[in-house]
């Protein structure tokens, strides 16, 4: 979709801002470049909607030569979004979404009609916030118009210069969520700048690492991650990155253990004898369906008195059954799957198969989590699915 051909820029002051560039990138495809500032990152993303002439090199737009085609006729299949997100301070949101229809002619209604919708996509309610001004807006929101305007007319092609780059963490965190869900479902072709290596690996299907004009390695995060091509790419990812390859391992099945399960009406007793064979401390409680209802202790609060594992305890698994807060849907990322122990203070977390069914497939402990991360670097060095990946040695704790 975006082929770059030995590119180069070399400024009048003998600066060479990019130097033999050559990469394509797949159409649908997200790719990030990334790396220290005055690299690159910006002359190369400025080539491509010809903001910046190349000095030597030829860049192809979906085969098209891309010299050969008028600058403001090129713009409007390329949608862009920056970190100033330039919107006119004097139009509404919706007249600000509705700027690239509105210059193509489109009919007012229809161009309105667009920008709401996409207003909707990017998680603003046009009925609430289409008719504010810019300034009525948090930096978040701002940075929101600013994709749905770049949307607006469907382009093909997506520039991204650090979009997210000038808000806070927390909201950074969201909009970089919001923006995988809606490119999954509008699969553009994106070349997304930033200098932050997370957001690069949690965005990227490939990173372009680059150094200074050149790029070091063009690789899917895991392979940056997991066997950075040179040293300075090392540096770069840093030390920790361990660490950052939490964030691009998805959740598997196979990760997963299989504690008791009981449910809801099952008969107190019955649950206790489960458990007491099992050997387990509690056990995961599902509804009637096998939706995750939450889990029961071995000794249920309140029932001391008969302890669960006699026959003597009465009652169905529902009245002692607690509500289970920590899960996530297989697939998500053993970040999260870290990040929600720690802010539910839990010792594991349930995986269900997907938000909207809720149906249980087991449960997530810290010693699995860090097995999984081993398989997955393992499956990495040695090209091979991480289910192949046997582990020498296994170090869980439990009491079984
Ligand atoms: N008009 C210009 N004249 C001379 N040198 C320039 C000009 N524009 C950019 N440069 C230089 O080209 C190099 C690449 O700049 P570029 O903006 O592409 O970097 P970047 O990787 O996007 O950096 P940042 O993350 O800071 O935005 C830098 O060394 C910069 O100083």
């Amino acid at each position: 979709m975006i082929r770059f051909e030995h590119v180069s820029k070399r400024y009048p002051d003998g600066t060479a801002a990019v130097d033999d560039l050559s990469f394509e990138v797949a159409r649908g495809e997200l790719v990030t470049l990334v790396g220290p500032s005055g690299c690159g990152k910006t002359t190369t993303m400025k080539m491509v909607n010809r903001l910046i002439e190349p000095t030597e090199g030829r860049i192809f737009l979906d085969g098209d030569d891309i010299s050969a085609i008028d600058p403001v006729q090129l713009r409007r299949r390329i949608g862009y979004v920056i970190q100033q997100v330039g919107l006119f301070p004097h139009r509404t949101v919706l007249e600000n979404t509705a700027t690239v229809p509105h210059l193509l002619g489109w009919k007012r209604a229809k161009g309105r009609a667009r920008a709401a919708e996409l207003l909707d996509l990017v998680g603003l309610d046009p009925s609430v916030y289409g008719d504010r001004y810019p300034e009525q807006l948090s930096g978040g929101q701002r940075q929101r118009v600013g994709v749905a305007r770049a949307l607006a007319a469907d382009p093909p092609v997506l520039l991204m210069d650090e979009p997210f780059g000038a808000v806070d963490p927390v909201v950074r965190d969201r909009l970089q969520g919001e923006f995988l869900r809606l490119q999954a479902a509008v699969g553009k072709t994106v070349l997304f700048v930033t200098h932050d290596i997370e957001e690069a690996v949690r965005l990227g299907d490939r990173i372009a690492v680059y150094g200074r004009g050149r790029i070091e390695q063009f690789d899917a995060p895991a392979a940056v991650l997991g066997a950075p091509a040179t040293p300075y790419v090392a540096d770069f990812v840093g030390a920790d990155r361990g660490l950052k390859r939490l964030s691009v391992t998805p959740i598997e099945e196979g990760d997963l253990e299989q504690p008791p399960v009981v449910h809801l009406d099952d008969p107190l007793a019955g649950a206790a004898a489960k458990l007491a064979r099992a050997g387990a401390r509690w056990a995961v409680v599902l509804d009637s369906e096998d939706r995750l209802h939450g889990w029961i202790p071995a000794a249920p609060s309140g029932a001391q008195d008969t302890a669960p594992d006699t026959p003597e305890a009465s009652g169905t698994v529902r009245e002692h059954a607690r509500r289970m807060e920590a899960w996530l849907p297989v697939g998500a990322s053993l970040k999260q799957a870290f990040a929600t122990m720690l802010q539910h203070d839990a010792g594991w977390i349930a995986v269900i198969d997907r938000e909207e069914t809720g149906r249980f497939l087991g449960v997530l402990t810290p010693a699995r989590l860090h097995e999984a991360l081993r398989r997955s670097i393992d499956a990495d060095g040695r090209a091979v699915p991480r289910t192949d990946v046997e582990l020498e040695t296994i170090s869980t704790v439990t009491r079984r």
